[in-house]
């Protein structure tokens, strides 16, 4: 069905690319599965070549590590699960998760939710917090006040500092309150392009 929108399969068109799709396990912040049949990862063409772009980069720096993509393609009914899961006031849930009455880019392919995995330790990096951590110490934008309170350490930063210049380098934006989340696009240009996926 997502083939027949366009969209494509990110292990077929990035090689030696890691995919855990957390939505498609019980490993999540609610702990459900509830991506049904949706067990491999898909995105819109175009963000599929930035991601192979910043895996590229990455392999050329880092022979060892590689990227573990966690979340791209999310259909507007799993969105509305997870913001009727957050327990977080309405006023700042938008901050951890897109509004379903407006529609969020990961819900038109063009975000992707990602760390990177260490292939000689066989673990991902350690970021500071596990992925979707809803709180200050996950916030690129708090990170200096995060170590000074010693929430965080340097390592975890260079770390971080490491999966954002692969992914600004080929083109994505990171977001000020969650360390694994990238867009491709803005809002208006993802929805001048693209469909919502329903
Ligand atoms: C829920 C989290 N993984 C995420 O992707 N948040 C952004 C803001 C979204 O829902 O669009
Ligand atoms: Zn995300």
């Amino acid at each position: 069905m997502l083939f027949a929108q366009g969209l494509v399969d990110i292990e077929v068109a990035v090689p030696g690319i890691r995919v855990e799709l957390k939505y498609s396990t019980t490993d999540n912040f609610f702990g459900r599965d509830v991506y049904g049949d949706l067990v491999r990862c898909f995105l819109q063409p175009e963000v599929a070549e930035m991601v192979k772009k910043a895996q590229e980069d990455l392999k050329k720096q880092y022979p060892n590590l590689t990227l573990l993509i966690y979340d791209g393609v999310r259909p507007l009914s799993v969105q509305q699960i997870l913001w009727d899961s957050l327990d977080k006031p309405d006023s700042i849930k938008p901050l951890y998760v897109s509004d379903p009455k407006i529609g969020g880019l990961h819900n038109y392919g063009v975000a992707v939710d990602l760390t990177i995995f260490d292939l000689k330790k066989g673990e991902p990096l350690d970021m500071g917090t596990p992925y979707d951590y809803f709180g200050y110490p996950a916030y690129p934008d708090r990170e200096l006040e995060m170590l000074a309170e010693g929430k965080i350490t340097r390592a975890q930063v260079a770390n971080r500092e490491i999966l954002r210049k692969v992914m600004t380098g080929a083109g994505f934006t990171g977001i000020g309150s969650e360390w694994w989340h990238f867009n491709a696009f803005s809002r208006k240009e993802a929805g001048e392009k693209f469909q919502l996926i329903k």
